[in-house]
């Protein structure tokens, strides 16, 4: 205030904010506090004095003699009128000016970049503060400057620390913890916010009172400041050129949205992410319901019509009303009206509405209610209307967006898809890994990708052993014996996996050698494959059989009729989609087995007819390679849509193959094929020597001799070859390959990136801060909490959906940003339709939305700038801005700084007793936070203490009055 008196010219508030900054990295700290104290109070100065000029040459109505023939001067109307008005205009400008220049001197020394504008918004300069405090030993005001920068920055985990040091320290007091740049209107409201959940309605009527009073010169302040210069952002100014009424309104516009904004403005307070619902009428229901607990009914009456003013059909209002009304007698109560100021702010509010309106529909400037109070009728029908089909028409867009990035995605992934077929072929050619093993034929040969014909994998001995094998485990009863194959009926089938022929092998069917024969060059076929297509990663073992198919009638006689099938002996398939030859599609989804990556068939005889092995296009008919089965030949390919594939008919003999499937996920690895390792492995230790050696010689022994031989771990073993699966075919056919599930995942352990917790343990912030300051109890979280009658609360949203549903969208009014990108928007909009471009509604629209979508660029790009300010900042202040570190490590105090402490409170004994005590202020926040939800049931309280009955006799109020009790037993 002495700088609204005085003449002296103002020291600009950045220059002395980096005078500061500098001095901050020199460690002088007294410089720092001068001239950081100086930059904040020359800021708040320069505030006040814009206010101020602007408030007053506001308020002088005359500036000389008003043109003679008119009273009010009405610009627009005639020429000699224009004179009236812009002479008013002039001589307040005039006014301003002077008023500002002679209290802060030039206005363009006070301009600050939009840096050092968020520096100060941020409360940056209360972090350099309370370091500077703290090291000259200034306590109180280190605590309070921490306090401070806290409550605007509560993700600050550094002042976190701080505050729970300060918390700790001897000599700081509760009352420290200051807000410095807490204004009078919230720290009042706030107040009597503590008093009212508390029951104190005395002193919560002399806090809400003060925040009425308070609120009204901060709202006046907040719209004098919105006075300022046009804001060219969103495009180039030195494109706009609107004539003398265009800009006028455009600026003017500009101003009134801003001003409207003001009550979110007010009703945001540091340290709440955001702003009160409804903050100003809910000062109203605060106060007529505290002066009811007062029994003072002329004021509860006063504010309850006053709370009326803006919810006028709220009906637990007006049923308070009629019950005060009652009470006090109703002709008194009809003769007390609501507070004249509300009124005014109301009525000029709702012209600025208006006007916003008139501007939004003529020209398209945005204007978004930021009120819920706002009477439907306020905007234009017209608006309303266009206002729901551009909803209509957002919601459509943003269908179709999202159907437009669902095809994208789908078009991205079928290009990574294909680019990594590509990579894949490019890559194919790896090492065979073993020296009889040759390549017959690659990809390119075959006509296709991830396709290779492999030979001299096993010798002509191990085919016929393997071809054995196959024989007499099915003999022993497969599932397939003598049954007509799923694929063909004019074949059989016979199949056997690793863990069926190992446990026939423990069992004496079959020779266990060729069980482990089959164990191996399955492992061999996987190995090399791996390492001829280069994967990255291993491959697992998912399924794999040994398997004959048999052509039913193979004799010579039958030929013709077998030489005619036409049906393959193994439909064209795809090994991990199911093709859908009709649509060139192969879909990935079960009961197709998804996880199989890769395929490779082991051929054990050629001795047969027909039964060639064929690659196809998707169509299932256009076979793009054919290959002829050999002993120790391979053909090996990935398992999807890139590769359908067949078998022809076998018209004479049997054909015998090993079948492997691969996948390149552990957690689909086959689980037999490990359990049969692990039998493998236990047949091998030095017991089994001996029951290898017994095994080849005959008589073979009986699977309980052989349990006697291995001892426990056969036991196991055998139990788990007595598996019902082992009985005899006829009772129990086994599952054609193809139908077998793959083994169910949840016992694989976890991937190894899950497992690995990612953040050192360090990094974690040390404190469970969030009980300690993050919610002081004066800023409850819980919404109901702001509203003193709970059915106020859903009355009140109910009014808002209303309200929303005329406004359009309400919800940005509380983006501040996105509030202002509309403006920015606007100006070209404006632009437009002067330009004529008013033709086309549509056209405009997307100009619009181009425009907004501008906006919002820039917006991001400002946000971007912001967050590297951000970095820059913290870089700049926040880590050495670090109380306790820099403490720690500059004065010397190495040991620790908590141990120093408590030396110093002369808390030597404990210091878990001391840790207790500094627990103490997040107990008391909870406590403080159960009072608050009390405060809820307010209704209620109003019953407990007058029986409406003594009151009136009106029954609305009697059947209330039982619903109220009904609310007690319910609270009880
Ligand atoms: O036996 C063959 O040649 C191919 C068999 C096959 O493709 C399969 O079983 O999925
Ligand atoms: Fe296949």
């Amino acid at each position: 205030d002495v700088q609204l008196s005085s003449n002296v010219i103002l020291e600009p508030y950045d220059l002395l904010f980096d005078t500061a900054v500098e001095a901050y990295y020199k460690g002088d700290w007294m410089t720092v506090i001068l001239n950081m104290e100086r930059a904040l109070r020359n800021k708040a100065a320069i505030r006040r004095v814009k206010a101020h000029c602007r408030i007053t040459c506001a308020n002088q109505s005359a500036f000389g003699e008003p043109l003679s023939s008119m009273v009010v001067p009405v610009p627009g109307a005639g020429s000699v009128e224009d004179l009236g008005f812009f002479q008013k205009i002039m001589k307040r400008a005039d006014c301003v000016n002077t008023c500002e220049s002679e209290k802060i001197g030039p206005p363009t020394i006070h301009k600050v970049t939009e840096d050092v504008d968020l520096e100060f918004k941020k409360r940056t300069p209360y972090n350099y503060l309370q370091v500077a405090y703290f090291k000259i030993n200034k306590l109180d005001k280190a605590v309070a400057a921490a306090n401070t920068f806290f409550l605007a920055n509560p993700d600050h985990m550094e002042m976190k620390q701080n505050l729970d040091y300060y918390r700790m320290m001897a000599g700081v007091q509760q009352e420290d913890f200051k807000d410095l740049e807490a204004r009078p209107h919230m720290a009042e409201f706030l107040a009597g916010k503590r008093y009212y959940s508390s029951d104190s309605f005395g002193l919560a009527i002399d806090h809400f009172e003060a925040a009425v009073e308070e609120y009204f010169s901060a709202d006046q302040e907040c719209r004098a400041l919105c006075e300022g210069a046009y804001v060219y952002d969103g495009y180039n100014y030195m494109e706009y050129s609107a004539d003398l009424f265009q800009s006028m309104t455009d600026h003017y516009m500009q101003i009134l949205n801003c001003k409207q904004k003001c009550s979110v403005e007010l009703a945001s307070t540091a340290g709440k992410d955001k702003p009160f619902e409804d903050f100003l009428p809910s000062h109203f229901n605060y106060l007529q319901f505290s002066y009811y607990n007062s029994e003072k009914y002329e004021q509860a009456i006063e504010w309850a019509k006053t709370y009326l003013l803006f919810h006028p059909e709220e009906e637990v209002m007006n049923q308070n009303l009629a019950y005060y009304s009652a009470v006090l007698g109703e002709d008194k109560a009809a003769a007390i009206s609501a507070r004249l100021v509300v009124k005014q702010h109301i009525q000029q509010s709702l012209l600025e509405k208006e006007l916003l309106y008139f501007a939004y529909e003529v020209f398209g400037i945005t204007f978004v209610d930021p009120d819920s109070w706002t009477p439907a009728d306020v905007m234009p029908l017209k608006l309303r209307e266009k206002q729901k089909a551009e909803r209509e028409t957002a919601a459509r867009i943003t269908e179709e967006i999202g159907n437009l990035m669902k095809e994208i995605e789908t078009l991205v992934e079928e290009k990574n898809k294909e680019s990594t077929d590509i990579a894949k072929i490019v890559r194919e050619g790896g090492p065979l890994l073993f020296d009889d093993i040759k390549i017959t034929m690659s990809s390119k040969q075959l006509n296709g990708s991830q396709r290779v014909l492999l030979d001299g994998f096993i010798s002509n001995d191990e085919c016929r052993e393997l071809t054995h094998l196959s024989n007499a485990a099915a003999l022993k009863g497969d599932g397939f014996q003598g049954h007509p194959s799923p694929h063909s009926p004019s074949e059989s089938f016979q199949g056997v996996t690793v863990l069926k022929a190992i446990k026939l092998g423990q069992e004496g069917t079959v020779p266990l050698k060729s069980a482990r024969l089959f164990f191996d060059m399955s492992e061999k076929v996987r190995g090399v494959l791996e390492s001829y297509f280069r994967l990255d990663s291993p491959l697992y073992f998912s399924y794999s059989h040994l398997v004959c198919r048999s052509a039913i009638d193979g004799e010579k006689v039958n030929y013709e009729k077998q030489d005619d099938r036409d049906n393959l002996s193994h439909p064209v398939h795809a090994d991990n989609c199911l093709l859908v030859s009709e649509l060139n599609e192969c879909i990935k989804e079960p009961p197709a087995y998804t996880n199989r990556d890769y395929s490779a068939i082991l051929y054990l005889n050629d001795d047969f007819e027909g039964g060639d092995f064929i690659f196809t296009e998707l169509d299932a008919k256009t076979v793009t390679a054919e290959v002829r089965p050999q002993c120790g030949r391979v053909v090996g390919f990935g398992a999807g849509n890139e590769n359908p594939h067949g078998v022809r008919a076998v018209t004479k003999g049997q054909r015998c193959a090993v079948a492997l499937w691969f996948t390149l996920d552990p957690k689909h690895e086959e689980k037999d094929r490990i359990q049969a390792q692990e039998m493998l492995k236990m047949f091998s230790s030095p017991t089994d020597t001996e029951f290898t050696k017994t095994e080849s010689s005959q008589p073979q022994l009986t699977p309980l001799d052989q349990s006697a031989l291995l001892g426990q771990a056969a036991t196991l073993v055998q139990e788990q070859a007595y598996q019902p699966d082992d009985k005899p075919a006829e009772k129990k056919p086994e599952e054609p390959a193809e139908k077998k599930p793959e083994e169910p995942t949840e016992k694989k352990p976890e991937e190894p990136a899950e497992k690995k917790p990612e953040e050192p343990a360090e990094k974690k912030p040390e404190e469970p801060a969030e009980t300690v300051i993050e919610k002081p109890s004066d800023y409850p979280e819980d919404k109901k909490n702001e509203k003193p009658i709970e059915k106020h609360a859903s009355k009140n949203k109910k009014a808002m959906t209303k309200t929303a549903a005329n406004a359009g969208d309400k919800a940005n009014a509380k983006t501040a940003d996105k509030a202002k990108a509309g403006d920015k928007a606007n100006a070209k909009t404006v632009d437009k339709a002067k330009a004529g471009d008013k033709a086309n509604a549509k056209t405009a629209d997307k100009a619009k939305a181009g425009d907004k979508a501008n906006a919002k660029t820039a917006d991001k790009a400002k946000a971007g700038d912001k967050a590297n300010a951000k970095t820059a900042d913290k870089a700049k202040a926040g880590d050495k801005a670090n109380a306790k570190t820099a403490d720690k490590a500059k004065a010397g105090d190495k040991a620790n700084a908590k141990t120093a402490d408590k030396a110093k409170a002369g808390d030597k004994a404990n210091a878990k007793t001391a840790d207790k005590a500094k627990e103490k202020p997040a107990a008391k926040t909870h406590v403080k936070q159960a009072a608050d939800n009390k405060e809820q049931k307010p209704v209620t309280k109003k019953t407990e203490k007058i029986p409406v009955k003594k009151v009136s006799k009106d029954s609305k109020t009697d059947l209330k009055s039982s619903s109220d009790s009904q609310t007690d037993k319910d609270e009880l």
